[in-house]
C-alpha cells in the first residue's frame, strides 16, 4: 500500500519531474497545451494505455487543446509514489508529442 507523501517530500519529488507540476499532498496538477484537440485527444489516448498498465488513473480535463492531468490516489486520500510514477510517464508522453 502507498503512503501519501507528506509535504517536504512532496516538494522534492515535484521537483524531479519534468513538467509544471503543482499541488499539495492532496493532489497534484498540470497542464497541456497542444498543436490541436486531434493531438490532445492522441495525448490522452497514450496516457489511457499506461494508465492501465500501471493500473492508476489520473482525472483529466480536455478543453479544445488543453489538457489538465489531476493525480492523487484515491483509495489513500493523497497524493503517493504512485501517482508522481504516472505523472512522469505522463510528461514523457506529453514531452513526445510536443
Ligand atoms: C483496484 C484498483 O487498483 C483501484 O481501483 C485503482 C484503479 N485506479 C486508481 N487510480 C487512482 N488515481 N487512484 C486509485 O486509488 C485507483 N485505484
Amino acid at each position: 500500500m502507498a503512503k501519501v507523501l507528506d509535504t517536504d517530500a512532496l516538494r522534492g519529488e515535484l521537483a524531479g519531474l519534468e513538467g509544471d507540476w503543482a499541488g499539495d499532498s492532496t493532489a497534484i496538477t498540470r497542464t497541456a497545451e497542444l498543436p490541436g484537440f486531434v493531438e490532445a485527444i492522441a495525448v490522452v489516448d497514450r496516457i489511457a494505455v499506461v494508465a492501465e498498465e500501471l493500473d492508476h488513473h489520473p482525472d483529466i480535463d480536455i478543453r479544445w487543446r488543453t489538457l489538465t492531468f489531476r493525480c492523487a490516489t484515491h483509495s489513500e486520500g493523497g497524493v503517493t509514489e504512485r501517482d508522481i510514477e504516472l505523472a512522469r510517464r505522463i510528461d514523457e508522453i506529453i514531452g513526445a508529442a510536443t
